[in-house]
């Protein structure tokens, strides 16, 4: 039997929850439709888990390197459990019950879309006006002579462990490396971190992926630059990396963290006139349009693979069903890593400003030599905020802090992009004493413009 709704929105990651409680709100008719948890892949395999059990080891730092405080010990066990309430046990009861009670139409199954307005979902066939595609990403895992004969993992095992390996060497070091890194490190694993090309965290600025590479090396891992993986062999219980310069890795297990690509294969996209990209992503307008009444959302558009982006283009599609014209634009969107400390960025690198033709500057603080907040926060204090103006323009177009608490003050920098606020604003705002906000004031007093 086929069930008629105004819209059916396919995936239920944080884009597609954004999307569909909105459109719910506005009065339509909605089912969704999840084939695994409704929550997605961020709220129990990645993005919730990686920052619970991130915390307490930033915890313990911020511990030991304040004045006059000691004691604070990691606990594994009460983390996991922590972790384990955080992902709902994996069980999202809750979450079909709260749509339901809402008046959705819940639909736990795989879905496809068979034709213009048709999704066919297990024996269900749904009739739409709209289709919102948010179905998400999968983990790439590179093809690897012997994988089958290694203990491969991605994030969905690395974060739902309930006991951590004594070893791990993890392939791919941007924003999952450094982050699993970090976590596994600083709960007593031996970590090897595998990355190809010549720095860390490869689409920020350099100076970001050296800073990043010392911190991860200060504690105690083993970044291994340039590292080409040939394949991979079991030696007993080891997995063995071999890599191409005759070097190998060893651990118990190996994490593979090697990005990801859209989830847009086989559920009948094409045939609706959806077009994919050359990775597969789905192709959509600034509204978030992929085909007439259909849309997309979220990882799968491959536009910027993070949760806030996905659920802000659930704002931007659902507004656009109901009859807004709101465009989405994605200029000063921030980019953290959750390493230690925080390593966050926005706006344009000195090499994409470069390629636009925009004329620059640049110019680099250490924080310690220039505000107070660093030294009332810790006792031998670290961070560094980079900036890149447009000498033209006279605006920021570029920030990177790699800091304590950087993902919350890089947010300054991010308004101050997206909104192009002059350089004298930014130049006459005052930032509460003593913050680590004071530093956009401290790095701009060394840019001429
Ligand atoms: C380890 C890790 C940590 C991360 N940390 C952060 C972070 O701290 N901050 C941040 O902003 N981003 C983070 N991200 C990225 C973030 O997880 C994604 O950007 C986000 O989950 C994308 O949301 P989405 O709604 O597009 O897709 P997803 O969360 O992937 O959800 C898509 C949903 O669609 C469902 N689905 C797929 N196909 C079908 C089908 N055919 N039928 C029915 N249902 C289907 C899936 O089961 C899934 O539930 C992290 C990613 C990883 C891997
Ligand atoms: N805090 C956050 O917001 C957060 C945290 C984690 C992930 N994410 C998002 O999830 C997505 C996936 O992250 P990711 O780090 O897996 O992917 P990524 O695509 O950002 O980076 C993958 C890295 O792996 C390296 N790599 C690829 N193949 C390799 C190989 N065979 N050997 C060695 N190195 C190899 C690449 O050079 C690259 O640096 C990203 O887009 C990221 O934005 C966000």
């Amino acid at each position: 039997m086929s069930e008629r709704v105004d819209v059916a929105v396919l995936g239920m990651g944080p884009g597609g929850e954004v999307a569909a409680s909105r459109l719910m709100k506005a009065g339509k008719k909605v089912a969704v439709i999840e084939r695994e948890l409704i929550g997605g892949e961020c709220a129990y395999w990645a993005c919730v888990p990686s920052k619970t059990v991130l915390r307490p080891p930033e915890a313990q730092t911020e511990v030991q390197r304040a004045a006059g405080v000691s004691g604070a010990e990691l606990n594994w066990s009460e983390t996991s459990d922590y972790r384990d309430y955080m992902i709902r046990n994996l069980n999202d009861a809750g979450q079909v019950e709260g749509y339901s009670k809402r008046g959705a139409l819940v639909i736990k199954e795989d879905a496809r879309i068979t034709g213009p307005g048709r999704i066919q979902a297990g024996e269900q066939e749904i009739l739409a006006e709209h289709i919102i595609i948010a179905t998400g990403s999968d983990a790439v895992v590179p093809p690897l002579e012997g994988l089958e004969d290694i203990t491969a993992w991605t994030n969905r095992e690395t974060y739902t462990a309930t006991s951590l390996p004594g070893s791990a060497v993890i392939v791919g070091g941007s924003a999952v490396g450094v982050e699993t890194a970090t976590f596994l490190s600083r709960f007593g694993v031996n970590v090897t971190l595998l990355q190809r090309g010549p720095r860390l965290i490869d689409r920020e600025d350099p100076r970001v992926g050296e800073l990043a590479k010392h911190y991860l090396q200060s504690a105690g891992v083993d970044v291994r630059l340039n590292a080409v993986v040939r394949r991979g062999r079991r030696d007993g219980g080891a997995s063995v990396i071999e890599l191409e310069d005759g070097s190998t890795a060893t651990g118990d297990v190996v994490i593979f963290a090697t990005g990801r690509s859209p989830r847009s294969g086989g559920l009948g996209f094409e045939d609706v006139g959806v077009s994919l990209g050359e990775h597969g992503q789905v192709l959509v307008d600034d509204q978030c349009r992929a085909a007439e009444n259909i849309w997309a959302i979220g990882d799968v558009t491959g536009v910027m693979p993070f949760t806030h982006v996905a659920k802000y283009q659930g704002r931007i599609a659902a507004e656009a069903i109901l009859g807004g014209t709101r465009k989405a634009f994605y200029d000063g969107i921030p980019r953290v890593v959750f390493g230690e400390p925080e390593i966050a960025a926005v706006g344009l690198t000195q090499q994409q400003s470069d390629h636009a033709g925009l004329h620059t500057t640049a110019t680099e603080l250490d924080l310690a030599d220039a505000i107070t907040r660093p030294w009332t926060y810790e006792k031998d204090p670290v961070g560094n905020l980079g900036l890149l103006v447009d000498t033209e323009a006279k605006v920021l177009v570029g920030a990177w802090a790699v800091a304590p608490l950087a993902g919350e003050w890089i947010h300054h920098a991010s308004l101050a992009i997206r909104a192009r606020i002059p350089l004298d604003t930014l130049r006459d705002q005052v930032a509460q004493y003593p913050t680590y906000n004071e530093a956009y004031l401290a790095a701009l007093d060394h840019i001429k413009a």
